[in-house]
């Protein structure tokens, strides 16, 4: 026991910090005839990417990359893509913000911390946001592009064509499983599966995929496919409430705590904590687990109360896009209307919270009544937003595929 928690997770650091070497040799891409784009001092590929443009890859190379500081550095792509996407995050993360249907999106997003242009390249530039994995030692994550078709309105007939051929089910699904990482017994044993994979699945071998995703955890298995249906049910009642923006091409991104992680780099305190969790579990008793969980929680850290200061002062120069707004306005006007949005979400969140518990009432499985309160080490975020739209209608193909995944997560949890 104490010999897999203890064990260390260099391999996986081992492994990033080659390709970062490698690839700052500026190698030319495979048959593009281009060369990586450099990479910004202090960074390196995203070791837990499970999909999307990878650094080093595609057309311009260009890919998601982790900050020292923890952060993950998104490009911002070509136009239009990339200033729509920096433009919706701007729009909701503004600490101005008061239009109630952005500001009760906000718990479902990464934070975005800001807009990065590296000094050494002045053309590119990077979205900062929160990494939604940053918690989790040995964390399972599954990429799920949601939507019955994968391109825009704007989407010329070759575009759409191309995208309507990669994945035949999808009209039907409204859904596919771009890319997951599967914990293993240790951090560096996990196993990546991309879209090949997730395109290979018909209709009728979906659960087999999302079983497979679940199987990083097997003792929590039935607890973590609960938590994540409540978690989906409540993205889906934000959309269920909003006619505004349509999302095409964007993605969920869910993630839940492997079932042996590295211990190792813990404080004392979430060692002891995580020590007694799996203590818990392995001998049959959930509410010494659940007592030990440490630091769990139902939605990512509100705007507001985060450790951006920290992570800035780590020597990462932001844009003033999306900090610092002091110039002219009043702090008194600027705290209440921060408390007034607060309140607009914290209300948002608790009758989200109410409706999903009662939707929910009729699954299968419960929780024992002892542990209805129990907090599974989980996490889901949306992330994409490069084809975000505004129209006055209701999302009808986000939440057909919304819908479809829920219902296909609860057949997983029947058969357990
Ligand atoms: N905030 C985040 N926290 C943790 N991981 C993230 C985050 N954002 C993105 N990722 C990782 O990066 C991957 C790609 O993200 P994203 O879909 O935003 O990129 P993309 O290049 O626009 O994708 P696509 O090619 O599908 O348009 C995700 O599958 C996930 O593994
Ligand atoms: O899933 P695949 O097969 O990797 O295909 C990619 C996927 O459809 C991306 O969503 C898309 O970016 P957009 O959604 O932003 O169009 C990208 O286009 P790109 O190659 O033009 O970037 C495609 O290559």
């Amino acid at each position: 026991m104490s010999k897999v928690l203890l064990q260390p997770r260099t391999a996986e650091k081992k492994r990033t910090l080659e390709d970062a070497e490698k690839n700052e040799k500026e190698e030319v891409l495979e048959g593009t005839g281009c060369t990586n784009p450099p990479l910004p001092r202090g960074c390196r590929p995203l070791a837990h990417q499970v999909a999307g443009h990878r650094y080093g890859q595609g057309r311009l190379g260009i890919g998601m990359l982790q900050h020292m500081d923890g952060s993950i550095l998104k490009p911002v792509q070509p136009p239009p893509r990339g200033k729509r996407e920096v433009g919706f995050y701007q729009k909701i993360f503004d600490a101005e913000c008061d239009d109630p249907v952005l500001l009760t999106l906000q718990p479902f997003l990464p934070k975005l911390l800001g807009v990065w242009t590296p000094p050494s390249s002045s053309l590119d530039s990077y979205m900062k946001l929160e990494d939604a994995c940053r918690r989790f030692r040995n964390p399972s994550i599954l990429d799920i592009k949601i939507g019955r078709v994968s391109y825009d309105p704007e989407a010329n007939q070759e575009k759409r064509a191309i995208e309507s051929a990669k994945y035949p089910p999808l009209y039907d699904l409204g859904f596919q499983l771009l890319g997951m990482r599967v914990s293993g017994p240790s951090p560096n044993e996990a196993i990546f599966y991309d879209k090949k994979y997730g395109r290979s699945l018909s209709k009728d071998r979906i659960t087999e995929g999302l079983d497979l995703f679940l199987s990083g955890n097997v003792p929590w298995k039935k607890y973590i496919v609960k938590a994540f249906i409540q978690r989906l049910e409540m993205i889906l009642s934000w959309f269920e409430s909003q006619k505004r923006y349509q999302f095409y091409s964007s993605s969920l991104l869910l993630i839940y705590e492997g079932e042996f992680f590295d211990g190792s780099s813990d404080s004392d305190e979430e060692f002891i904590h995580k020590f007694f969790f799996f203590l818990g579990i392995l001998h049959g008793c959930p509410m010494l687990a659940v007592n030990h969980l440490y630091k769990v929680s139902m939605f990512p850290q509100p705007a507001g109360n985060n450790d951006t200061g920290s992570r800035e002062s780590r020597g990462v120069a932001l844009s003033s896009s999306t900090t610092g707004r002091e110039s002219g306005y009043s702090s008194e006007v600027e705290s209440k209307n921060r408390r007034q949005s607060a309140a607009i979400r914290n209300e948002f969140v608790a009758s989200l919270s109410r409706r999903v518990e009662e939707s929910t009432r009729d699954l299968k499985y419960r929780f024992p009544p002892e542990i209805v309160d129990v907090r599974i080490e989980c996490e889901y975020t949306m992330i994409d937003f490069a084809h975000v739209f505004e129209e006055p209608r209701s999302d009808v193909d986000y939440i057909y595929g919304l819908r479809n995944l829920i219902a296909y997560f609860r057949k997983v949890l029947k058969q357990l």
